[in-house]
């Protein structure tokens, strides 16, 4: 199995391209199932995630051509079947968000439940009941979701619970239904705003994106579009960590900073300096020590549950002591085990991880468990003395695009061991 080797110690330093947000492109290419003409998508971040959503659209029947500069052309015409596999939907939770387009696009669908993962169950029930709520017949059978109907009619769903996929899917199935849907409790998250613009260029009228209340009136059709995917704030908040956690200084281009408010705040009390323009954020931590804080994550705008484990590596080599609050997942902490082996002081209590910074760590071999978690082990090895190697690295390329070559342009003594 692949793995990266950092050698702790060197500055961070520089400037780096932000890629397309993950979880802007997942639910657009799946939103692309219910375009009657071509989709043109532009700034596709080079991802395994991406590939696995092509490869399961592709069995679908869509065509689907990789251009230049990472764009996508897509053709969902030709698609004309409505199943998702095991096999494809056990690598990626997100292929979940095919659910809704296929019922909505062919009157039938037969998904995959995704089942959990490392960091926590993870069900689908509010995605199944924003199906029936729609007029959807759902049943689950041997490990499969199958949803039929002829037409979905708009409801008023109240969401039990805040979920990104769960509000995507249903908004996607309910810009082809008759009448209007209303969402309440719906996510916030800036990748839900993408997906609803996405659809709007698509001709659906979707208002209310970026507020808990979404309100879907459906159209009879949707068309193709052209759709740039807007910058990961997620990858963004990783490179400003790096920025943070090694005294140095990193320049984040084509990034939006208003959709990373919580993290930037909590890099300012860490004694970051920060900068931000339209498209770009600045850290400069002027060689200084960063000081510990305290997070609590939660739905968007609250501190972001995808960053979490970064600044659990940042508190590990802090001043002071730093509580970590987990409320979204109830088994995102795997990180933890894998710090402490490269000497990190860390107490988990329930929900919450109590970190007591060292002055120094040191390098050891460590695994990765998932995707945020590897960012974790990738970031301490940058201050950790000596070699560490970070195994199971297939974790990180679900969601960094080159993540060696962006860390190493800053500096970073940092390379790839092929398996
Ligand atoms: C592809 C994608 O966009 N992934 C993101 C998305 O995941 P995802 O959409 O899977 O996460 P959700 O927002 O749905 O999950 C939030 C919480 O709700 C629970 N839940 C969710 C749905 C449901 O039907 N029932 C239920 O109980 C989950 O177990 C979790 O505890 O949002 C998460 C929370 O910001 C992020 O960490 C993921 O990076
Ligand atoms: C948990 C994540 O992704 P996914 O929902 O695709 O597993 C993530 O991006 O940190």
């Amino acid at each position: 199995m692949a793995s990266i080797v950092i050698t702790g110690g060197a500055p961070i330093s520089g400037e780096v391209w932000i890629s397309g947000a993950k979880n802007a492109v997942l639910p657009i290419l799946a939103a692309g199932l219910l375009a009657d003409g071509p989709m043109d998508i532009g700034n596709v971040p080079h991802l395994h995630d991406v590939t696995t959503t092509m490869e399961l659209l592709g069995q679908m029947g869509v065509e689907l051509i990789v251009g230049d500069k990472m764009r996508i052309h897509m053709d969902a015409r030709p698609a004309d079947r409505h199943y998702a596999p095991y096999e494809l939907v056990k690598t990626m939770r997100a292929s979940i968000l095919v659910l809704g387009p296929l019922v909505a696009r062919f009157g039938e669908a037969v998904v995959s439940l995704p089942g959990g993962c490392a960091i926590g169950s993870r069900p689908v029930d509010q995605h199944i009941r924003g199906l029936l709520a729609l007029g959807a017949e759902v049943s689950v059978e041997n490990g499969y979701i199958h949803a039929k109907a002829k037409r979905l009619k708009g409801a008023r769903i109240v969401m039990d619970l805040v979920t990104v996929t769960g509000t995507e899917n249903i908004m996607m199935a309910a810009a082809l239904a008759s009448g209007t849907t209303v969402i309440e409790n719906a996510a916030q998250e800036p990748e839900v705003v993408d997906l609803a613009n996405c659809l709007n260029a698509m001709g659906a009228k979707i208002s209310g994106a970026g507020s808990n209340t979404l309100v879907i009136e459906g159209v009879e059709r949707l068309s193709g579009c052209t759709y740039d995917v807007l910058p990961d704030r997620i990858e963004t908040g990783t490179f400003l960590v790096a920025g943070a956690m090694t005294g140095g200084r990193v320049l984040a281009k084509r990034a939006r900073a208003n959709t990373l408010d919580a993290v930037l705040v909590k890099l300012e009390e860490a004694g970051a300096h920060i900068n931000t323009g339209e498209d770009f954020i600045e850290v400069d931590m002027q060689g200084r020590r960063p000081k510990a804080v305290n997070i609590t994550t939660a739905p968007y705008p609250a501190f972001p549950t995808d960053m979490q484990a970064q600044f659990a590596a940042m508190n590990a080599v802090a001043e002071g002591v730093g509580i970590i609050t987990e409320t979204v997942f109830e088994n995102r902490f795997m990180h933890v085990q894998e710090l402490q082996r490269l000497g990190a002081n860390i107490r988990v209590e329930g929900k919450s991880a109590i970190i007591r910074g060292v002055e120094r760590m040191t390098a050891a071999p460590v695994m990765a468990t998932d995707l945020r978690a590897s960012a974790s082990l990738v970031l301490a090895g940058l201050v950790a003395e000596g070699e560490t190697q970070v195994d199971r690295i297939y974790h990180i390329d679900r969601g960094y695009e080159c993540i060696e070559e962006k860390l190493g342009a800053l500096g970073a003594r940092i390379r790839r061991l092929p398996a």
